[in-house]
């Protein structure tokens, strides 16, 4: 585990060419989660989705899964329904359902798709129940040990991968909507972070990159200092139980994401336009890195005859 001083302010030095970087990745999945506290601007929608473009363009299959908090809590507020979270997940009544549905798939997603596309007819939305592509069972968080309900919050159990690699073999960007299905038609609202590592796992994505408003795991929150730059997965695994607030579901699912063979899942600083292509494929690069343990490798590779299920990517359709 290495960690570094980081400046609480996010600098924002020149871009750099992100194309060396981006050569390892040609033919590859990627999935990019960004999050509610990293999109609080326009200006920063617009960089993102500049940048969603540029993996495209440069031959990688970017898949973006996108949160958006911060506006389902603003529009609770407005309808004076309650705002309330336990172990970083949304307390989900069937209203706050509603809600979060509305918000997600009404309005973030419709945003992100709009601004992807004005560089061309890129980007399609869908949410984790279109084509059964989520399914989730209903879950608790965990609260010092124990179960607590917190309503119609799902996990994910199963992902049905088709219908996003059919958008990614047309040379389309998937915007998906933390939304699932459960195996009763049930709706579950799922944690973004959660989502995009059940999605990352299952597209055999080459990384998971997590955009969020802070520059990466701080080793003691929240007096701040210390920014943990590497992590095995052991060493998460360790360090989960003492992790409080939004930081839980994003670990847990850079854990969940390098255990299903991802190679490596970074949290990086969303705040700083241009912050994908400069800090998440570079090896230097900011933020928190997530890696597989050598021995969580090799169990895979005695689990699956072939060694660890690698995607190849999308098969190209002319
Ligand atoms: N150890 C920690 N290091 C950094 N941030 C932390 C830590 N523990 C809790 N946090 C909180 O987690 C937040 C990020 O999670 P969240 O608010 O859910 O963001 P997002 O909308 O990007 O998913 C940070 O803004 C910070 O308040
Ligand atoms: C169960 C749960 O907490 N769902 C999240 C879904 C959106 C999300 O995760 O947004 P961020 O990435 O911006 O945090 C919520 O209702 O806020």
């Amino acid at each position: 585990m290495t960690s570094t001083s980081a400046p609480t302010a996010p600098a924002t030095p020149p871009p750099a060419d992100p194309r060396p970087q981006l050569a390892p990745l040609v033919g590859k999945v990627v999935v990019v989660k960004f999050g509610g506290h990293a999109m609080v601007d326009e200006a920063l929608q617009r960089s993102f989705a500049r940048d969603v473009v540029t993996l495209l363009r440069a031959g990688v299959h970017p898949v973006v899964v996108h949160g958006g908090g911060p506006r389902i809590s603003s529009l609770l507020t407005r309808l004076d329904l309650e705002v309330r979270f336990t172990a970083g997940l949304r307390v989900t009544t069937p209203e706050v359902l509603d809600v979060v549905r509305m918000v997600l798939a009404g309005q973030v997603q419709r945003e992100i798709v709009g601004l992807i596309n004005a560089h061309g007819p890129l980007a399609v939305g869908l949410t984790g129940e279109d084509a059964h592509t989520l399914t989730a069972v209903r879950r608790p968080a965990w609260v010092d040990g124990d179960p607590v309900d917190i309503g119609l919050v799902g996990d994910v159990v199963r992902v049905d991968p088709e219908t996003i690699l059919a958008l990614l073999s047309r040379r389309r960007v998937p915007v998906v909507s933390p939304l699932a299905r459960g195996a009763g038609g049930e709706v579950y609202n799922v944690n973004a972070d959660l989502a995009a590592a059940a999605l990352a796992g299952a597209l055999g994505a080459e990384r998971l990159i997590v955009l969020t408003d802070v520059a990466g795991l701080h080793a003691d929150w929240p007096a701040g200092g210390e920014v943990i730059e590497r992590l095995t997965a052991a060493e998460l695994d360790a360090l989960l139980p003492g992790l409080t607030g939004g930081m839980v579901p994003k670990m847990e699912g850079c854990l969940r994401a390098v255990r299903a063979g991802v190679r490596a899942a970074r949290v990086i600083d969303g705040r700083v336009p241009g912050a994908l292509l400069r800090e998440g494929f570079h090896d230097r690069g900011a933020g928190t890195t997530v890696f597989p343990d050598r021995a969580d490798e090799r169990t895979q590779d005695a689990d699956r005859p072939g060694g660890p299920h690698r995607s190849q990517g999308p098969a190209e359709h002319p």
